[in-house]
């Protein structure tokens, strides 16, 4: 199983102790994953968790589109940073994971901020109407160029893609496989776009951050 990041534990466990805590609610979820999931490392954590919500707060989002819901961590972070009538739609494909994210979003005060789409999001970005001010891209990494296309003409100007696993455990180095490619085209695809400026950070697995100009 991949790691889904590149930071030694002992530094990883050094930030997660220098972040602000998420609520209690988040460590039950965290459990519940790990204790459910086949592939619990998918959470993006509490320090990228709370990186997303400081994102969604500093922005001033109001509304926001996630692709790759999973045990919903990411989606109820972001949530939290959201005003009152601010909106999350998040799409994912797999109905025991969603199952368990349905649950804890019952279970928070921000849970009715979020809309929960089943089915591929390709699909779904289809029946979608803009502008987004906010969006996370955290799904299977062989359609991230196309969620790029999808997704960038429905962020209003000055809106800001974030992108999930795109240093992919350091795989894009010496790409081998159909993910490992598609992550490193993703890249440069980004890279080469002029609609947007962008930073690649090395938080967890690597992170795209891309702002519409
Ligand atoms: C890395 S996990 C998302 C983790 C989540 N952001 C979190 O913090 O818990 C990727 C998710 O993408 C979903 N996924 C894979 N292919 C998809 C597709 N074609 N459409 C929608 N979701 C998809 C998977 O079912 C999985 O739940």
């Amino acid at each position: 199983m991949p790691k889904f990041t590149l930071v030694p534990p002992e530094i990883e466990a050094y930030a997660d102790a220098h972040t602000t805590a998420p609520a209690p609610l988040f460590d039950e979820l965290r459990d519940v994953t790990y204790a459910r999931m086949s592939s619990p490392n998918m959470q993006v954590g509490s320090v990228e968790g709370t990186f997303l919500r400081m994102l969604v707060a500093l922005t001033g989002a109001r509304r926001v589109l996630e692709i790759g819901t999973f045990t919903g961590y990411s989606a109820l972070m972001m949530a939290e940073a959201l005003p009152d009538d601010g909106a999350l739609i998040t799409c994912d494909i797999d109905p025991e994971a969603t199952d368990v994210a349905r649950a804890f979003f019952l279970r928070s005060p921000h849970g009715r901020k979020i809309d929960l789409r089943m089915g591929p999001a390709l699909d779904t970005l289809k029946t979608l109407q803009g502008p987004f001010d906010l969006a996370f891209i955290d799904a299977d990494k062989p359609s991230y160029a196309a969620y790029w296309d999808a997704v960038l003409p429905l962020l209003r100007p000055g809106g800001l893609i974030i992108a999930d696993n795109v240093l992919w455990s350091g795989r894009v180095l010496q790409p081998e496989g159909p993910s490992d490619h598609a992550i490193v085209d993703f890249n440069a695809k980004v890279a080469a776009d002029p609609r947007v400026e962008h930073v690649l950070l090395t938080v967890r697995d690597g992170m795209m951050l891309a702002r519409k100009r």
